[in-house]
């Protein structure tokens, strides 16, 4: 067994701990300078990080496995080194004598498990035989009753089922292409496919960096929902175009590449520092503003705005499935009262005439629905404008009655789903 194998297995054991006893979130943990990952070499730390994600989508139906052979209550420590052999071997299929071994000399390397390392053998021998059966009859993972609650909304029950057995699947990789025109030739050269909105979708991408176009800075990582608040803003060719907490830039790329005049504004400095590394990487332009947008006054109204608000990233669940463990108990009411202070900033920064997408990567309907119900209630000088679904590359049912865009995790299933995304657009009046 190579020592690269059992410090990813190590490294996946203690990003699982902090989640779910830290309540921190991986991406925090990825790039954290005391983190798990830190002397990891580079196909380790993305075998760690995909054991731990493999694990927290799958935790509850591991656990319901891993009971039938455990007696007695299990060490926090020692239930987590059998977790991720368990996901090994239930859900990415690793032979199971190389994780059943990996686990056993976790157990034996730790002094608070060192004395149970036959019952992890015995146990993880247990699911290596008998365990996929049971398995099988596991239901998805289920997320937690307070999201549940506040999705009621946008989703039936039939549907809040869907949209978790799609979050069991995690998603593919998409690209957007800096000139959609290109967007085909690009689905034939890296092998993927041509979606209805213009992105590729990769079902296998491997190393990012290495792809043909990443270099010359062709394209851009973007799930494919995350691409539908710039298309719906339209035309802005040499618009005056504000984007409103703006990082990490994938909306910002994609107002610049259509040849809009872009103000990226965001209220942290080092996501903007990513703004700025993949405007250099396209080759594209944009102002970039730090700031709190709450404090700021622009010099001249714009053109058009759009606004993709901080929320709480429910609608991002199946690329980020620790944020269930990690943020159940987040501050709604906070982040509710956010949202509506941008949104009636970005209204007053409106120039007449002038356009406002609003979005937010959330499966709630208070911060996306409740929101322009809201703002229709407000004395300010917008109206509704409707969003055509087909014409952003969505089926008609994706919008609502009022026109607005809202996305589900259950939407396009057999392709690979989309993130959770709410869309709304509104014009000022002239
Ligand atoms: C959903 S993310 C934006 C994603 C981005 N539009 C994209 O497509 O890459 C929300 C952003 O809002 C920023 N933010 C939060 N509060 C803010 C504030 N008061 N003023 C400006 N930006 C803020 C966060 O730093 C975060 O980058």
């Amino acid at each position: 067994m190579s020592n690269a194998g059992i410090y990813a297995r190590e490294a996946a054991v203690r990003l699982l701990h902090a989640v779910l006893m830290e309540k921190r979130l991986l991406i925090d943990l990825v790039g954290a300078e005391d983190g798990p990952l830190v002397d990891l070499e580079p196909s380790a730390r993305a075998r760690a990080q995909s054991l731990a994600a493999t694990t927290l989508r799958n935790l509850d139906r591991l656990d319901a496995v891993l009971d039938k052979y455990l007696t007695k209550k299990t060490p926090f420590a020692l239930l987590n080194i059998l977790r991720v052999a368990a996901a090994e071997i239930l859900v990415d299929g690793i032979a199971s004598h190389a994780a059943v071994d990996s686990a056993v000399t976790m157990a034996k390397r730790k002094q608070k498990t060192a004395h149970l390392k036959n019952l992890a053998n015995a146990v993880l021998r247990k699911v290596a035989d008998e365990g996929a059966a049971e398995f099988a009859k596991t239901a998805p993972q289920a997320l937690p009753k307070a999201f549940v609650g506040q999705m009621k909304k946008i989703a039936t029950k039939e549907q809040i089922a869907a949209i978790e057995l799609a979050h069991q699947g995690g998603a593919p990789l998409d690209i957007t292409c800096r000139d959609p025109k290109e967007a085909g030739e690009f689905a034939k050269t890296l092998g993927g496919q041509l979606m209805p909105n213009g992105s590729v979708r990769l079902q296998r991408a491997g190393q990012i960096t290495e792809l043909p176009g990443f270099e010359t800075g062709s394209w851009w990582v973007q799930d494919a929902a995350a691409s539908i608040p710039a298309l719906a803003l339209g035309v802005v060719e040499g618009m005056r175009v504000l984007d409103l907490c703006a990082a990490p830039g994938g909306k910002t790329m994609q107002l610049a590449a259509t040849g809009a005049d872009v103000t990226a504004l965001d209220i942290s400095q080092h996501r903007m520092r990513r703004v700025e590394a993949n405007l250099e990487r396209t080759g594209l332009r944009a102002k970039s503003v730090v700031t709190d947008a709450l404090g700021w006054k622009p010099d001249a109204k714009f053109d058009a705005i759009l606004l993709d608000a901080p929320c709480s990233a429910t609608g991002t669940i199946r690329r980020h499935p620790d944020l269930p463990f990690a943020k159940a108990n987040f501050d709604l009411a906070e982040l509710l009262k956010l949202q509506r202070n941008l949104l009636a900033k970005a209204c007053e920064w409106l120039a007449p005439g002038g356009e406002l997408v609003f979005s937010t990567c959330s499966l709630f309907a208070a911060e996306g629905e409740g929101h322009a119900d809201w703002l229709a209630k407000q004395e300010i000088d917008v109206v509704p404008v409707a969003l055509d679904a087909p014409q952003l590359g969505l089926e008609p049912m994706m919008a609502n009655a009022a026109g607005q865009i809202r996305l589900r995790p259950d939407f396009w299933a057999d392709a690979g789903g989309m993130d959770g995304f709410f869309v709304a657009k509104f014009k000022k009046a002239s």
